[in-house]
């Protein structure tokens, strides 16, 4: 199972210090099969990378640019930027992106970037709540898979976290049942090896005891909880429980 902590716009220097205790949580039996993943901002990259140098825990960018090359945009980071720093994965196509312009050609773009120079992608899917209400989550789902898996061969590299943009920070998760539903749709749109499917959206050391459940999912996209060094062991430490 994979439990990935994304710490969006959150975090500084001093939060390494909280770092020791995953570390450690991360060498003991405990862990069990659990692979961890911390996704920092950009300008914590390098100092996670160097936490973690003799660990397990992998590193993830948030997000990057469509282009491999340097060039003239101001704000960004392409794909073998962040793998230069330290990062094994990288999140794209995440809702809080979307909604500021970033449509589905353009996460194809950067998730075919990210993918050339050598990193395990994490692409976001997932429908909003009117969506949800004129019954359409399969039709979003389809669309941005179509999309944004487009022309690109080898998705060995690619994991899908299906995050319902209703279950994000609201403390509301799909039911069971649906969200099995969801993850078998998910797999079925490949033909070959299905990847891995990730759960995210309020994600918490409470309602993991039913998410644990749901026994076709492969692990977790933790957000606000993640930031938590506490939290993020409990999450870990109740899905083997
Ligand atoms: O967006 C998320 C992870 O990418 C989920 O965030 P929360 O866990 O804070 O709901």
């Amino acid at each position: 199972m994979y439990f990935v902590a994304n710490w969006k716009m959150y975090g500084n220097l001093s939060s390494l210090n909280a770092l020791d205790k995953v570390i450690k949580f991360s060498k003991s039996k405990e862990i069990r099969g659990g692979r961890l993943i911390y996704c920092p901002p950009n300008t914590l990259i390098g100092s996670f990378s160097k936490k973690f140098k003799d660990c397990q825990i992998g590193i993830g960018g948030q997000n990057c640019h469509e282009s491999q090359e340097y060039g003239a945009h101001t704000g960004y980071v392409n794909p073998r930027m962040l793998k230069n720093i330290g990062a094994h994965f990288v999140i794209i196509g995440h809702s809080e992106n979307r909604k500021k312009g970033e449509n589905d050609r353009l996460i194809n773009l950067k998730i075919k970037s990210a993918i050339e120079a050598k990193l395990k992608v994490i692409f976001c899917i997932g429908e909003t709540l009117s969506e949800k209400r004129k019954k359409k989550t399969y039709l979003v789902l389809s669309r941005q898979i179509k999309i944004g898996l487009k022309n690109i061969k080898n998705k060995s590299n690619i994991f899908i976290a299906y995050e319902p943009v209703w279950a994000i920070g609201s403390g509301l998760i799909p039911k069971s049942q649906d969200l099995f539903r969801i993850v078998e749709f998910i797999k079925s749109k490949f033909k070959a090896k299905s990847p891995k499917v990730l759960y995210g959206g309020s994600v918490n050391p409470q309602n993991i005891i039913n998410l644990r459940e749901i026994n076709n999912i492969n692990g977790f996209l933790i957000g606000g909880a993640s930031q938590n060094a506490k939290k993020f062991i409990d999450i870990v430490k109740k899905t083997y429980s």
